[in-house]
């Protein structure tokens, strides 16, 4: 028995979103995998969809917009005026992904050097980070390797998803912006992560962009339930048998999350 209302439908996805620019994607492809859409319908997804969350971390520089975004995502709401993040906040969305229950724990981080070090203690576990910039202010496209570094200081670099995302889209000009997008993108491309530019302001690719990292985050995470499970089906009860007493039984018990 579920106690959670349902998913709301303007967080359902069917389909695998597509990337924002495909010279700096994780992938180019056009749908899930086949072995989760079939996983998906034969609901053999494991943990995934039961009770497992997945978090993610917004990290970057002060002020450029890593609340704002969320907010406009999650509230569908925009505050013109700055309140810096003290340590961090976090917000939980629930999606439901090929049918299957999907949800995101969203952390969203002071950029400010004096609440950097509370911040930091909430970065590990993460599976996905998404580093924020300011496409109007290109040192803090600079300083986002600096973020990425201690972020995956409590992460491990093989399995997390990178998202590279300049926020603020409406504030910069066509020519700024052109500029600043080649060294994103390149950036993006030497740190794999996926590019993505968009504004909290005018709602511009912002659900597009969450949808994205929900989509390859759940992808991830059944594709690694599945290769954990081998060749047996993962979520049921196994057993082995031998002729002498000996009877293992593996029940479908909660998973270790080490996330939090
Ligand atoms: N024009 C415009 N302004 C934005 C946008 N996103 C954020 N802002 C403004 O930028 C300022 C900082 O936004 P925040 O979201 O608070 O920045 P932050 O990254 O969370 O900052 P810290 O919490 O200190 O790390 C605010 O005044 C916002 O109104 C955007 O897309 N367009
Ligand atoms: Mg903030």
């Amino acid at each position: 028995m579920s106690v959670l209302p349902p998913v709301r439908k303007d967080r359902i996805i069917g389909q695998l979103p597509k990337c924002f620019n495909r010279g700096a994607a994780l992938n180019t492809d056009d749908e899930f995998h086949n072995k989760v859409k079939t996983a998906c319908q034969q609901q053999r997804t494991g943990t995934v969809g039961r009770f497992k969350i997945s978090k993610v971390i917004v990290v970057g520089d002060l002020a450029v917009g890593k609340t704002c975004l969320i907010n406009r995502f999650c509230k569908d709401v925009f505050d013109k005026n700055y309140k810096a993040t003290i340590g961090v906040d976090f917000e939980m969305e629930r999606f439901e992904v090929l049918g299957v229950p999907f949800s995101l724990q969203l952390w969203d981080t002071a950029g400010q050097e004096r609440f950097k070090c509370i911040a930091s203690t909430y970065y590990r576990g993460a599976q996905a980070v998404i580093i924020v910039f300011d496409l109007t202010d290109v040192a803090s496209l600079e300083h986002t390797r600096q973020w990425l570094e201690d972020a995956m200081k409590e992460n491990d670099p093989t399995s997390v998803l990178l998202f590279l995302v300049g926020t603020k889209k409406d504030l910069s000009s066509p020519a700024q912006y052109t500029l600043i997008e080649q060294d994103a993108i390149k950036l993006a491309d030497q740190m794999k992560a996926e590019y993505w530019a968009l504004s909290a302001l005018s709602g511009e690719n912002v659900r597009e962009f969450f949808f994205r990292v929900a989509s390859l985050t759940f992808e991830a995470n059944v594709l690694a339930e599945l290769e954990k499970s081998g060749s047996r089906r993962i979520g049921e009860v196994v057993q082995i048998n031998s002729n002498s007493n000996n009877l293992y039984a593996t029940s479908k018990k909660k998973q270790t999350n080490c996330c939090q």
